[in-house]
């Protein structure tokens, strides 16, 4: 779909030993970017705002991006380490991307009251950020990236250092806002919640390199690479070019060798233990690192405290195999 490439986001990006990654995206599409630390994912959305150097190729809506100084990028950026100029109110942070491309200081005030109105702080339109609570701060940067209408959207860990509550209310938020955006939006996430209410696409970063992409749903249910497999809360085991996966709660604990011979059955030392749901969710350390739920009553009767040696076993029915790649 050639024309469609014309009016989305086409890049390949190349910064030297940190990042290689190819990233495409239709307009509406919400990309969620996820890995390890030090994957490449910041990189990845500095590369797209030209706050770094890179080389490769991006054409964003018909245009080339890597040639265009980051003020000439139809690009909104919502960075965790963004601040907003502390010396203007809220709506004059808003306003400031529209003055700075030549809009009428009435009409780009009414517009930055707009977007702080359907963010639902139109009221703290004259507080200055210091002012603000973190989360309303983080609204006002949201507002702040879509006044101008982005045909890209980069949002870097939005949510990061908000209190519990506080992101899980932003997060239905901008899910509704990213709904009615018609740019491309790409997140930057150590969430599976974000990656799975908000993206419309997973792409997967593993030591600066694309390890996995696609629909939200599929990735969680098939994860590739350890990482998220964690994030998704699932087990996964390499062997050559197959992966097998099992949720934690079919794994089985016990604290002596099980009988059977079964082909998954692991010894290990349990390295934690916290609740999860109506369980109890043991990370257990060993010839493999796997997590296990269990019920309360179990691990207070099997005693499953950190430093406890356990067997974990999983019948094959429980496993689902797919290939690697
Ligand atoms: N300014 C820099 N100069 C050189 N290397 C850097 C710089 N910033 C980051 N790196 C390196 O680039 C790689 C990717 O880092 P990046 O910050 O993009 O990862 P990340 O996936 O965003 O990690 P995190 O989840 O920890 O934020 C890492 O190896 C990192 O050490």
């Amino acid at each position: 779909m050639a024309g469609a490439r014309v009016t989305g986001l086409d890049a390949h990006l190349h910064v030297e030993g940190r990042l290689d990654a190819t990233l495409v995206a239709e307009p509406g599409d919400v990309v969620a970017v996820v890995g390890p630390n030090g994957a490449g994912k910041s990189t990845l959305v500095h590369a797209l705002s030209g706050l770094v150097a890179c080389t490769g190729h991006a054409r964003l809506a018909g245009m080339d991006l890597l040639g265009r100084t980051p003020q000439d990028r139809n690009v909104g950026v919502v960075f965790q380490d963004q601040r907003l100029f502390p010396h203007l109110s809220a709506v004059d942070n808003v306003a400031f991307g529209l003055r700075s491309r030549g809009a009428d200081k009435h009409q780009a005030r009414a517009a930055g009251l707009d977007w702080l109105d359907r963010l639902g702080i139109a009221e703290l339109a004259a507080r200055k950020p210091g002012q603000l609570s973190g989360g309303q701060a983080q609204r006002v940067a949201i507002a702040r990236a879509l006044v101008t209408s982005p045909d890209l959207l980069l949002l870097d860990e939005p949510f990061a250092g908000l209190d519990v509550g506080v992101a899980a209310t932003l997060r239905i938020e901008l899910g509704r806002h990213l709904a009615d955006f018609a740019g491309i939006t790409v997140l930057v996430t150590h969430d599976a919640l974000d990656a799975l209410t908000l993206a419309t696409q997973v792409v997967v970063l593993d030591a600066g390199q694309v390890a996995q992409v696609g629909p939200p749903t599929e990735v969680a249910a098939r994860p590739l690479t350890e990482h998220v497999a964690r994030l998704v809360g699932l087990n996964v085991i390499r062997e050559g070019d197959r992966i097998r996966a099992f949720s934690p709660s079919v794994v089985t604990v016990s604290v002596h060798a099980p009988d059977d011979s079964a082909r998954n059955r692991w010894q290990g030392v349990v390295r934690g233990a916290a609740p999860h749901g109506d369980a109890i969710r043991l990370q257990v350390s060993g010839e493999r690192d796997l997590i296990a739920d269990v019920t309360p009553a179990a691990s207070r009767e099997l005693a499953l405290a950190p430093g406890r040696e356990v067997w974990l076993s999983v019948k094959e029915t429980a496993v689902t195999t797919y290939d690697a790649v």
